[in-house]
């Protein structure tokens, strides 16, 4: 086996509320130990203007001075986490850099994921792989859900068929039938609908503990108008923009601020529950912000006709595992492993991908040239 390299992965997700950091043992097959984790969050004045550059992303070029700000802070805060979880882990080999998407749109081919990987690599002095879904998606992939390598690097003993579901800002499902048959595909939206109508409504980022939806009664004439979407009754593979549903906070703007937050909590569990699967999964393992949300998990456990857990009765640390994904995937990038496959993203083929930058490295180690990890 080749060596295990220590990485730091490192992901801004499509909730924006910061950088998800965790250190992992591993050779992009299996893993070999889990280090340490830490969240990061954004200024809130920060987070809001990543919102608003989200509603003008389609149109944005990429010299756009606000455009290059953002890229900036969030690239020196990625450099804030990473130098944090140094201190506790000593030489690290490699960062996996996800960046922050702000437009993701596969069925033109793009996808688009800012951060600035050198100026990162130069204030680290390790090299990064990024980019790590632009070559799926020019291949005609959906480009996302990337995770479900590493679930099922994760989960090779778990009893099947099992389901691994994120609620992040979009919500995405890894499933594992009996035979190994991969499934995945965003489901529909996770908590981003919710954030942006708690903040809208109450000032605060999001729904806390789901205390809004709590108090409000679902609105089920908006609710079947949200679900006859006809990404619904598409089956996988597909996947979203954090504004693919964006609407659905026109239509709930009739509702009262709870009511309107029981509609939407009830929309990511709705969507949820219709994603078509070739097996009822024996177990639903959450990981993602949306298990912390008892509203969530408890339309979960109602609708979903099997057991709700979180990814913590596996013992894996659900905060950090896109974190963990990322790092994961880095390795695999530089192996030129797939990062591509039909039954996952829909590519044509299995293929690699990602991007290796080493701006602040002189010399660039041995063991990153090609062929020099395995060797
Ligand atoms: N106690 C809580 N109550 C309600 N919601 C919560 C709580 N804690 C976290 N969340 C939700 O989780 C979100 C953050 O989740 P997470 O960190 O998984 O998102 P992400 O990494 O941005 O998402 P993605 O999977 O889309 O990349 C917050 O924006 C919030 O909506
Ligand atoms: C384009 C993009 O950034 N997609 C994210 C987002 O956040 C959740 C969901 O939508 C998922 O498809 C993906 O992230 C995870 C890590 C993935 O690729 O598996």
């Amino acid at each position: 086996m080749a060596r295990p390299l220590t990485v730091i992965g490192l992901m801004s997700g499509t909730s924006l509320d910061g950088v998800d950091a965790a250190v992992l043992r591993t050779d992009g097959v299996q893993v070999q130990e889990h280090g340490p984790s830490l969240s990061l969050s954004y200024e809130p004045a920060l987070r809001q203007r990543a919102r608003a550059l989200l509603d003008r992303a389609a149109s944005l070029s990429g010299d756009d001075p606000e455009l290059r700000a953002i890229e900036r802070a969030i690239t020196l805060r990625h450099v804030e986490a990473v130098q944090s979880l140094r201190k506790q882990v000593g030489a690290v080999d490699l960062i996996g850099f996800h960046g922050q998407t702000i437009h993701h749109a596969p069925a033109r081919h793009r996808t688009w994921q800012i951060g600035d990987a050198a100026l990162l690599s130069h204030e680290t002095n390790l090299p990064v792989v990024h980019d790590f879904r632009t070559a799926d998606v020019e291949a005609g992939g959906e480009g996302a859900p990337l995770a479900p390598w590493y679930h099922a690097a994760l989960l090779h003993d778990a009893r099947r068929p099992v389901a691994v579901l994120n609620i992040g800002g979009v919500a995405n499902v890894t499933f594992i039938g009996q035979d190994g048959q991969i499934v995945a595909c965003d489901t529909g939206p996770g908590n981003a609908l919710l954030d942006d109508w708690a903040f809208r409504h109450t000032g605060m980022a999001c729904d806390l503990n789901g205390a809004l939806a709590r108090a409000g009664v679902v609105n089920r004439a908006v609710l079947e108008q949200l679900m006859a979407a006809p990404y619904f009754s598409r089956p996988a593979p597909k996947s979203l923009d954090r504004l693919t549903f964006i609407k659905a906070l026109e239509a709930v703007s009739g509702c009262s601020a709870p009511d309107g937050a029981a509609t939407l909590t009830a929309f990511t569990v709705a969507a949820i529950a219709c994603t078509r699967l070739p097996e009822k999964p024996a177990t639903w393992f959450v990981c993602g912000g949306g298990r912390h949300n008892p509203a969530l998990m408890e339309g979960l456990r109602l609708t979903l006709e099997a057991p709700v857990e979180t990814v913590e009765n596996l013992g894996w640390n659900g905060d950090a595992l896109e974190a963990e994904c990322f790092a994961f995937l880095a390795v695999r990038a530089l192996k030129a492993l797939p990062l591509s496959a039909p039954g996952i993203t829909g590519a044509p083929d299995f293929r690699s991908g990602g991007r290796l930058t080493c701006a602040g490295l002189s010399p660039i180690p041995t063991w990153i040239r090609p062929g020099g990890l395995d060797a």
